[in-house]
C-alpha cells in the first residue's frame, strides 16, 4: 500500500507536485497517468525516498520509505532515467545487486528465468536492447521479491512482444497481492493493464479512479446508427443537447442521446435503422478531454524530453 497525504515537491518557483493525494492499493494494477512534465517521476521518487518531499507526506506500508527495515524486500522499483551501462554480465550484475542485499543465488536465479533472460544471461548488460534492458531492470527490481513494485513508464520504446510481456508481468503480480504502481503516458496502454487510475496533470491529482469508472464518466452518450435515409434521420435527432455528425455514406454519430432513444425516435418516424451500436470512448479520448481542462486552468504548456533508458532504484542506487 502506497499513502500519499498533501505530498508536494517544489523546485524553485516551479511546482512539479501539488498537494497531490492519494492512495495505491495491493491486489490490482494502478496506472499512474500524466502528460509528460505532470509530475509522475517526482512523485515516484519521492515515494523510494530519492528526493525529499517540500510538503507533505508519502509512506509505503505505513512508513517513509527511509523508515522500511528492509526496503528492497519491500519495494521493487524501476525508474527512468539513466540506463544501466555495465561490463558486467546480467547474471553477475543481478549476483552483485543480490549480494549487497544478502539476496541468496537461487533468487537470481528465479528472476533470470521470471524475466525471460535466460538465454543471454551470460551476455554483457552494457550490450543489451532497450528491451533486454528493460527486463534486466524489472529483474532487479523483483530481486527481493517485494511486495510492491513501483514502475516509471516500463513500456517505453519496447516493441508490441515487450509490451504484451510487461502486461502480463504486471497483472500476475497483482494477482498475488502485490501493489503495483506503474507510471505511463500512454492511456491506451494503460485501459489494458490497469484495474484503477490515478491521473494526474501539472503536478495536480485530475481523477482517482477505476478504469471502468473513468470511461463510462467520461463517455457520455454517443451511438453509431446506420440507416437507409441518414438526412431525414440527422435532421430528426439533432437538438440543442444532441449533436449528429455523418461518419460515414449511411452512418451517423450521435451524440447526446442512448440507443434506446435512438431507436424510438426513428421507429416512431418510421426511419428505418439497419445499426444501432453504442460507443465506448477510448481512454485516450477522455484522458485529452481530462488533461485539456487541466492545461487551460494553468495556462501554459510544458514540453519536456522524452528519455526512455531506464535504471534500478530501490535496488541499483
Ligand atoms: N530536478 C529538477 N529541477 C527542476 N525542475 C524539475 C526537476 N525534476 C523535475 N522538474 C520539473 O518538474 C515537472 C515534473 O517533472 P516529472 O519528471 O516529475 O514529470 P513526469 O510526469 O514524470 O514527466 P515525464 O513523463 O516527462 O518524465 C517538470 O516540469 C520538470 O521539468
Amino acid at each position: 500500500m502506497i499513502e500519499a497525504r498533501g505530498l508536494t515537491k517544489r523546485y524553485g518557483t516551479k511546482t512539479a507536485v501539488d498537494d497531490l493525494t492519494f492512495t495505491v492499493r495491493p491486489g490490482v494494477v494502478t496506472g499512474f497517468l500524466g502528460p509528460n512534465g505532470a509530475g509522475k517521476s517526482t512523485t515516484m521518487r519521492m515515494i523510494l525516498g530519492l528526493d525529499a518531499p517540500t510538503g507533505g507526506s508519502v509512506r509505503v506500508n505505513g512508513r517513509a520509505y527511509r523508515e522500511l527495515e528492509s526496503p528492497l524486500h519491500e519495494v521493487g522499483a524501476l525508474l527512468e532515467a539513466r540506463s544501466v551501462h555495465t561490463g558486467r554480465s546480467a547474471f553477475n550484475h543481478l549476483l552483485a545487486l543480490a549480494q549487497t542485499a544478502g539476496i541468496p543465488r537461487r533468487r537470481v536465479e528465479e528472476v533470470v528465468d521470471l524475466v525471460g533472460l535466460r538465454e543471454v544471461a551470460k551476455k554483457r548488460a552494457g550490450t543489451f536492447s532497450l528491451g533486454m534492458g528493460q527486463r534486466l531492470g524489472i529483474a532487479s527490481a523483483l530481486l527481493g521479491d517485494p511486495q510492491t513494485i513501483i514502475l516509471d513508464e516500463p513500456v517505453n520504446g519496447l516493441d508490441p512482444d515487450g509490451i504484451r510481456w510487461i502486461r502480463t508481468l504486471l497483472k500476475s503480480l497483482a494477482a498475488e497481492g502485490r501493489t503495483v504502481f506503474v507510471s505511463s503516458h500512454l492511456m491506451s496502454e494503460m485501459a489494458q493493464t490497469a484495474e484503477h487510475l490515478i491521473v494526474v496533470g501539472r503536478g495536480k491529482l485530475i481523477a482517482d479512479t477505476s478504469v471502468r469508472d473513468f470511461l463510462a464518466g467520461a463517455s457520455g452518450n454517443r451511438v453509431r446508427v446506420r440507416t437507409i435515409d441518414p438526412a431525414a434521420l440527422a435532421t430528426l435527432l439533432t437538438g440543442p443537447d444532441v449533436r449528429v455528425e455523418s461518419t460515414g455514406v449511411d452512418v451517423l454519430e450521435v451524440s447526446g442521446m442512448s440507443t434506446d432513444e435512438v431507436g424510438i425516435a426513428a421507429g416512431a418516424a418510421g426511419i428505418t435503422l439497419l445499426e444501432l451500436s453504442p460507443q465506448q470512448t477510448s481512454l485516450e479520448e477522455a484522458f485529452m478531454d481530462l488533461t485539456k481542462d487541466a492545461v487551460e486552468y494553468h495556462g501554459t504548456t510544458t514540453t519536456t524530453e522524452g528519455g526512455s533508458a531506464l535504471t534500478t532504484a530501490g535496488v541499483n542506487r
